[in-house]
């Protein structure tokens, strides 16, 4: 299999500081340098082809507000799909709530937006359950990434002994030159949370449960020697919706808003990863720019090449946002980027600085990074960022993160390793 990633080879490119960005600008750039072109592998899914449309064309919004009470609806639901419409600008594909998206799959509403193109929740008339499907976008390069995404997702269902933590694909099929996955319905990701929270850190029997099931993901992945490559908040997703309010103590004494006082914590912890269009084999020599921003590890932004120990850094960039509510390093600049790691987790190694490849070699001067601050505040993580937030397990959590945020990937711990760490034989996350 080739998990190449078709996006990645512009990002430097593509890649600048951002002035005016929000909190978290989480999206990787979009691209739309291409015409809608049909993918030859995108004929042999599990199951395939319930077009029964033809054309018209619609404005500018991708949800359509129209009319669909009565007998619009009723002859959808006879007949299959709505009429053919064009799709936006952008190659996404245009729809209205309550119609058939294909006579099998009718749309309840749009629950997410990714890069590769949107996600709906649909009623699957045939297994009778709710499914979320994402639709992707009508343009060559996201079709072959989503057709790297069912490769993968077929691969770690084959192999899937009901504890891998990645979300099941259910279907897929390739409908007005759209590929469409079908998933099993998911609940809110971990970023969620944290923003209904007003980003304030979660409790570390939850880290420490989030953490573990985490790991065994990725664990599961590599075994499989596929690297995740965009782990992140985002792409972690609760199984179930089901969430307690409960008071929050250490809620900031200015804050006197009903919301500040209390804090949602999910009634179950069990989680599923989602997003495999970035999937890359591991055993092959890669060194285009993969991850969202936050969760990149150094040897990614440094152009050394990089295999799955790029995706045991971000899980060390996850655990100490879910330990303290906020992005490790929240930047968009690269050199800032690595100024904030030597901040944290002291000076980048000579022998990783010293091959930095031709893109990265403006942030090295005289073997050091070129950054002013370079040789002061050396705030170790334990000092500055973890121990506020987690108490009696610091010592553990600082150890495991320590092992997980290695600069040099070769020593850094593997996922099976992590799992082996102290931080995770205490006593589990319970349900509230
Ligand atoms: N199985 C699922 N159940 C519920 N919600 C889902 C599911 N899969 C995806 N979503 C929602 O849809 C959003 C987009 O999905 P996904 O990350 O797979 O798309 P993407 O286009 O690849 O995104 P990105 O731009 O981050 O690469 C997710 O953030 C999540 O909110």
């Amino acid at each position: 299999m080739g998990f190449v990633h078709p996006l990645m080879e512009t990002d430097y490119v593509a890649e600048f500081p951002h002035n005016h960005m929000d909190r978290r600008p989480r999206k990787r750039p979009r691209f739309a340098w291409d015409f809608p072109q049909a993918h030859p592998k995108a004929q042999s899914g599990l199951y395939f082809g319930q077009d029964v449309g033809n054309g018209t064309s619609m404005g500018p919004s991708r949800v359509l507000l129209t009319d669909h009470s009565g007998l619009y609806l009723k002859g959808l639901a006879q007949k299959g799909s709505p009429p053919w419409r064009d799709d936006d600008k952008d190659g996404h594909y245009m729809f209205a709530l309550g119609e058939n998206l294909t006579p099998r799959y009718k749309i309840h509403r749009k629950i997410g937006e990714g890069t590769f193109g949107q996600v709906l929740e649909c009623w699957d008339r045939e297994t009778r359950e709710m499914v979320a499907v994402k639709v992707v976008r009508s343009i060559k390069k996201y079709r072959e990434a989503a057709m790297s995404e069912i490769d993968a997702l077929q691969l770690l269902g084959k192999y899937d002994r009901n504890g891998s933590r990645c979300v099941q694909i259910r279907n897929w099929f390739d409908y007005r030159n759209h590929i469409c996955i079908v998933f099993e319905m998911l609940g809110p990701s971990i970023y969620d949370f944290l923003r209904k929270n007003s980003y304030r850190p979660f409790p570390v029997d939850l880290v420490r449960e989030l953490g573990r099931q985490l790991l065994e993901c990725v664990a599961f992945m590599h075994d499989l020697r596929l690297v995740h490559t965009d782990l992140k908040p985002e792409n972690i997703l609760f199984v179930s919706p089901d969430y307690v309010k409960i008071p929050d103590y250490k809620v900031p004494v200015h804050s006197f808003s009903e919301a500040a006082c209390y804090k949602r914590l999910p009634k179950s912890s069990a989680i599923k990863v989602i997003d495999f269009g970035s999937t890359a084999d591991g055993h092959k020599h890669h060194n285009y720019i993969v991850s969202t921003r936050h969760y990149r590890a150094p040897e990614v932004i440094l152009g050394l090449g990089w295999s799955y120990s790029c995706d045991i850094w971000s899980v060390g960039c996850i655990l100490v946002e879910l330990c303290t509510g906020e992005a490790l390093f929240q930047t968009h600049d690269n050199l800032e980027h690595l100024a904030m790691m030597e901040r944290v987790l002291g000076p980048l190694p000579q022998q990783m600085l010293k091959r930095v490849d031709r893109h990265a070699e403006k942030y090295v001067r005289r073997g050091r990074l070129d950054w002013p601050d370079n040789a002061t505040s050396r705030d170790s993580i334990k000092a500055n960022l973890v121990m506020q937030h987690v108490d009696h397990s610091a010592g553990d959590i600082i150890d495991l993160l320590q092992g997980l945020l290695r600069y040099d990937p070769s020593t850094r711990l593997t996922a099976h390793s992590a799992l082996g760490h102290p931080f995770f034989s205490r006593d589990l996350y319970r349900r509230l």
